[in-house]
């Protein structure tokens, strides 16, 4: 059993409140984009495939109200447009918009506004499927590529953020791959990080991995040097916001750090993402946007201060890990690729962006 971060029943949408876990398992309502992009902007729902995911689908639940009129291509059009606004660091959301916009407009040559609306419906609710089966993928090339480096019975993994079922449509990238080597019998161990200053490793890793009894431990992010010297940590995975060209990778603030002491200790550093978080038109990671959070995140949990009133803050939701110290690979649903790699093994695979 995984955790259902998105419920989605033809006509309804509801995201599980991602801000009020792991104390509180609340389904919030989506009936419109504007619902969506609110829940994405405020983190109710989060990780770059579900962000993509949900945002889809709430167009679709619009859609199935009859949105649009007359003109659904425009009303689709300006709807991702808006939903692509609400976080830019991940790639997912504006890949999907532009995918299933290209679509749309195909389609409106040949089918009339209610035809469009019911074949952009079923485009979109493919999405739920393809993701969990290319985690799935993702997964095992990421169980066997780490098994098969190591002489070990049983490896003991390091990650970062929240890359699990609350991520996206289920299975995960990251979480994925420490989940397949638990269905293996191979997992020792995972470490999570505490991934300050939102906490997605406390709250939601290890809410995932207590609710499917996964062994884990959580960290703090500053004890992740330490743990990598202490704990015989087998390989370091994290998941992705945007893997660019070159390899190099934006994910949760905290990963430049974990691949930097994973290299030192010479710990393999894997990156697990779906090919549609995968950005080829940019050619480093210099040229990736970094979304910049409110203060309160850092300076206040649940809304009780932790710091002194005042100060100045800067808090970037992401940093940008260098592909040099991608050490062991970036793992897709077509397979495990160096990031040197990555670029011809995806050319001709992905729409351009
Ligand atoms: C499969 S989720 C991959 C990434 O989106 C994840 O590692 C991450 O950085 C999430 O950041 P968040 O700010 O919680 O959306």
């Amino acid at each position: 059993m995984t955790l259902e971060a998105i419920r989605y029943r033809t006509g309804s949408l509801q995201v599980l409140n991602q801000l009020l876990l792991p104390h509180q398992t609340v389904y919030d309502d989506i009936r419109s984009v504007q619902d969506a992009f609110e829940a994405i902007k405020s983190m109710k729902v989060r990780g770059a495939p579900a962000i993509a995911i949900v945002g889809c689908l709430s167009l679709a639940v619009e859609l199935r109200a009859g949105a649009g009129g007359d003109d659904p291509v425009t009303f689709i059009r300006e709807s991702l447009c808006h939903l692509t606004s609400a976080r830019p660091t991940a790639v997912n959301m504006g890949r999907a918009a532009r995918e299933l916009m290209e679509f749309a407009e195909n389609e409106s040559m040949e089918k009339n506004s209610e035809q469009l609306r019911e074949s952009v419906i079923a485009w979109i609710e493919d999405m739920l499927e393809r993701d969990v089966n290319d985690n799935k993928k993702i997964g095992n090339y990421g169980a066997q590529h780490i098994l098969s480096g190591v002489p070990r019975d049983s490896v003991t993994i390091l990650t970062h953020c929240n890359t699990g079922s609350l991520a996206t449509a289920g299975y995960g990238t990251a979480l994925g791959v420490v989940r397949s080597l638990h269905g293996l019998g191979r997992l020792k161990r995972m470490y999570c990080t505490e991934t300050r200053p939102y906490n997605q490793g406390s709250r939601l890793t290890a809410y995932e991995a207590v609710a499917e009894g996964i062994p884990a431990t959580l960290i703090t992010d500053s004890m992740a040097a330490l743990t990598m010297r202490e704990m015989d940590i087998t390989a370091v995975v994290v998941g992705a916001d945007r893997v660019v060209a070159n390899g190099d990778t934006a994910n949760k603030v905290g990963t430049y750090q974990l691949a930097i002491a994973a290299k030192h200790h010479g710990i393999p550093f894997y990156v697990a993402a779906p090919s549609t978080s995968c950005d080829l038109s940019l050619e480093s990671g210099r040229d990736i946007i970094i979304e910049v959070r409110p203060p309160e995140e850092l300076t206040s949990i649940n809304g009780v201060s932790i710091a002194a009133p005042g100060i100045e803050v800067w808090n970037p939701a992401f940093d940008v890990t260098p592909h040099q110290l991608i050490t062991g690979g970036i793992i897709t649903e077509l397979g495990v690729f160096l990031p040197s790699e990555l670029q011809a093994a995806l050319t001709g695979r992905l729409t351009a962006l």
